[in-house]
């Protein structure tokens, strides 16, 4: 890559450090480009209107609380992603990791900021999304395929060397109901990876596989680096994350707090939120 880059430490508003990996790589050639985007949910419940309190309202023809509550998942993430990268996402609960994959998916728009993203975008993010339980392996293959805009004739080439990987060969024709959540996971898998996007997203379902498909799974991934791909994984699993990527990004209640090289960001992440030694 031919952008440097610089370890930096700052304070944020809430003055605790922010590691930042000062990065000088020109929007150009970002497949990811992320501009002080932030995601707002709105609640439409009022956790506090019960039953009887709609029974009143009703009675007394009073009108129902309008909905009452939002939350910023991201707050004005700024990040930059070049090809051959291969990130790892590290945070607690509920920081924003799984949400920021999501917004690189394009299944949730920012509220507001610039989202920019080049290329395709296999993401394997939830187990179910993109499939039908009803349907045969095969024919969720293809629904995949299409869902991710390959054509039906190239997905077709792509069925046997999906089986061979998933050596789910003989399931090709179960409805999906039937696989188990491995089974089901190796699949999802073999064709996200199969399609060769410019951009895969991984959230934490390496961990679900035995250990051989797991290596199986890791090698795979390497291999789409070795073609400059990007690839982005949000894990609780650090030495797997040190194992596959080379750069860390910190979420912490929906801000960036750290972004450097994996092993600095893992280092830091852990020193201010990992589990205290008993
Ligand atoms: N669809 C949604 N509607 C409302 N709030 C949501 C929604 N999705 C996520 N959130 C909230 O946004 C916050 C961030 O959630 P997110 O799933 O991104 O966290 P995470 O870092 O992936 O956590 P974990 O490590 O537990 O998976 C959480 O407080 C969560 O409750």
């Amino acid at each position: 890559m031919s952008h440097s880059s610089v370890m930096k430490t700052s304070s944020s508003s809430d003055s605790s450090r922010v590691l930042r990996w000062e990065r000088h790589l020109p929007a150009t050639e970002a497949l990811v480009d992320l501009e002080d985007v932030s995601l707002n949910f709105v609640s439409y419940f009022d956790k506090t209107y019960s039953l009887k309190r709609a029974a009143l309202d009703l009675l007394l023809r009073r009108e129902a609380p309008m909905p009452t509550s939002e939350f910023w998942a991201l707050r004005g993430v700024n990040l930059r992603i070049g090809k051959g990268e291969r990130i790892g996402i590290v945070g607690s609960n509920g920081a924003g990791k799984s949400t920021l994959l999501r917004l690189m998916a394009r299944i949730y728009p920012p509220t507001s900021g610039n989202l920019r993203i080049r290329g395709t975008v296999a993401p394997l993010i939830e187990m179910g999304a993109g499939f039908n339980p009803e349907l045969s392996g095969t024919d969720n293959i293809m629904l995949n395929g299409a869902m991710l805009g390959i054509k039906r004739r190239e997905m077709l080439e792509k069925v046997d060397g999906i089986f061979a990987f998933t050596g789910l060969r003989e399931f090709a024709d179960l409805p999906l109901k039937y696989y188990s959540s491995g089974m089901f996971m190796r699949l999802a898998f073999a064709i996200a990876t199969e399609i060769d996007p410019d951009i895969l997203l991984i959230d934490e379902s390496l961990g679900a596989g035995d250990a051989a498909f797991v290596k199986k799974a890791k090698e795979r991934i390497m291999g789409l680096l070795d073609r400059s791909n990007v690839v982005i994984i949000v894990s609780h699993d650090m030495n797997a994350l040190r194992e596959m990527c080379t750069r860390g990004i910190w979420m912490r209640r929906g801000q960036v707090a750290g972004d450097g090289p994996i092993d600095e960001v893992i280092k830091r992440y852990m020193q201010e939120e990992g589990p205290s030694p008993s």
